[in-house]
């Protein structure tokens, strides 16, 4: 289905989008145990989720469905499964850091005030969201306690096929017992895996004044980096993230997070470098529609503002389509080969969503004078997206004559152009 809006302006309803800044005056109380709670809603995030029931079939949900499964798992799975190559990502840290909450918000479209009912988790809980989203990894949600010195615990397998370890640290809590679990935790996967890329979530800094969350990250960033030097694993790299499911931190830090496990980025920069300076496009980003990450963008800077902006085009253009792209039985999909929307906001600037994949899509921030050029830009488009259609194919063909062992020249004349750009070749 298409949705094309036009005319209309969203300026108005734009000034409950931002974060919330009376958030910003709430100070910290340190081991104040209120900390736990929320904000106000004030997302339309928050109001418009019917749009998760209306949209399981035709959205590609039903991951949710294996909650119940995994109840019914006796003891949980570790062992590598056949998708196994895929990397995973680990979510890990302290009980009640929020690691459930920001998998359920940023892949299942949980509102945030909902996470406040979230059990905590007892078992590992795998997740692939590989069919409804084109972030085609495991991610793998550890319970609080994790015991490493437990014998069943194979952290050795663990760690071996892991890209990315997320570790979460409690922004509103005393820090330092989740700073003494971060160090044990990092040291123990470098040791395994060197290859990790490590991060580490500033987390619920939603209930932090804007110079104490300055500061916090400093002070967790010394102290992580000091206990390492300490240790001599001074070749270990941390990234630091300052997260909040309340806003947009979550879902631009898991892009980040995620766009370093995509040997193509450099590929897909390039490309949309090209496309832009050819449309007269200001800034356009490759959204995975499903969990809003942006898998790539051009290489000018990203403005938070404009992130929010485009992410919020993706919740009207999705909601739209649930309530009037369905089909009166219900059957059809909020995202398809047809999904395309326009939105013109009445400061002179076009937002513009296309398909790209039937996960991708592109969306784009442009001057009303360079929108008069439509026709160049949907010939772009189409140029940009059968380049971003073959980046992909290509993989998968070298994929697969990997795995078959094959050394025919048809596999071997492919391989040269994907490694072009792979840092580690994780896919
Ligand atoms: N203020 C605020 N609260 C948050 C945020 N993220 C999570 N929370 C809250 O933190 C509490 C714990 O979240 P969980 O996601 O269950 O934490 P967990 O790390 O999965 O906990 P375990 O399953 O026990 O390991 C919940 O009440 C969430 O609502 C955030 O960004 N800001």
């Amino acid at each position: 289905m298409s949705v094309q809006h036009s005319g209309d302006s969203l300026s108005g309803s734009r000034a409950n989008l931002h974060p919330p800044h009376h958030l910003h005056h709430h100070h910290h109380v340190p081991h104040h145990h209120n900390h736990h709670l929320p904000p106000a809603p004030h997302h339309h995030h928050h109001q418009l989720r019917k749009e998760e029931d209306l949209c399981k079939d035709g959205f590609g949900y039903g991951v949710d469905e294996e909650e119940e499964d995994e109840e019914a798992d006796s003891e949980e799975d570790i062992s590598p499964s056949p998708d196994s190559d895929k990397p995973r990502i680990l979510l890990l840290g302290l009980r009640r850091s929020g690691k459930s909450s920001i998998q359920k918000v940023v892949f299942h479209k949980m509102p945030p005030s909902e996470t406040l009912f979230l059990e905590s988790t007892n078992k590992i809980y795998k997740d692939d969201i590989s069919s409804s989203s084109f972030v085609n990894f495991q991610i793998w949600d550890f319970p609080g306690q994790v015991d490493f010195f437990d014998p069943t615990f194979d952290y050795e397998m663990i760690f071996r096929g892991t890209g990315a370890l997320i570790f979460v640290i409690d922004a509103q809590d005393d820090y330092m017992e989740a700073l003494g679990r971060l160090h044990l935790t990092v040291s123990r996967a470098y040791r395994v895996n060197p290859n990790i890329n490590f991060e580490v979530f500033v987390h619920k800094v939603d209930g932090l004044s804007d110079d104490h969350k300055i500061e916090t990250q400093r002070d967790i960033h010394q102290r992580a980096n000091d206990d390492l030097v300490d240790a001599g694993l001074d070749r270990l790299h941390l990234s630091f993230y300052l997260t909040s499911i309340y806003d947009h931190s979550i879902f631009e830090a898991f892009s980040k997070v995620v766009q370093k496990l995509i040997p193509q980025l450099p590929t897909l920069e390039n490309l949309l470098n090209i496309f832009i300076s050819n449309s007269g496009i200001e800034k356009a980003f490759l959204f995975d529609v499903l969990s809003k990450i942006y898998v790539a963008t051009d290489s000018s800077p990203v403005d938070m503002q404009s992130y929010e902006l485009c992410c919020d085009m993706i919740d009207v253009v999705i909601d739209i389509s649930c309530i009037y792209g369905l089909k009166e039985d219900g059957s059809g999909a909020a995202y398809d080969k047809d999904s395309l929307a326009i939105i013109k906001l009445n400061n002179t600037t076009v937002l513009y969503l296309k398909e790209v994949t039937k996960f991708l899509a592109l969306v784009c921030i442009l001057r009303e004078e360079s929108f008069e050029k439509k026709g160049l830009i949907d010939y772009n488009f189409h140029c940009l997206t059968k380049a971003i259609h073959e980046v992909f194919e290509l993989t998968v063909v070298r994929r697969n004559c990997l795995d078959d062992q094959l050394d025919s020249p048809s596999c071997s004349s492919v391989k040269a152009p994907l490694l072009n750009g792979t840092p580690r070749g994780l896919m």
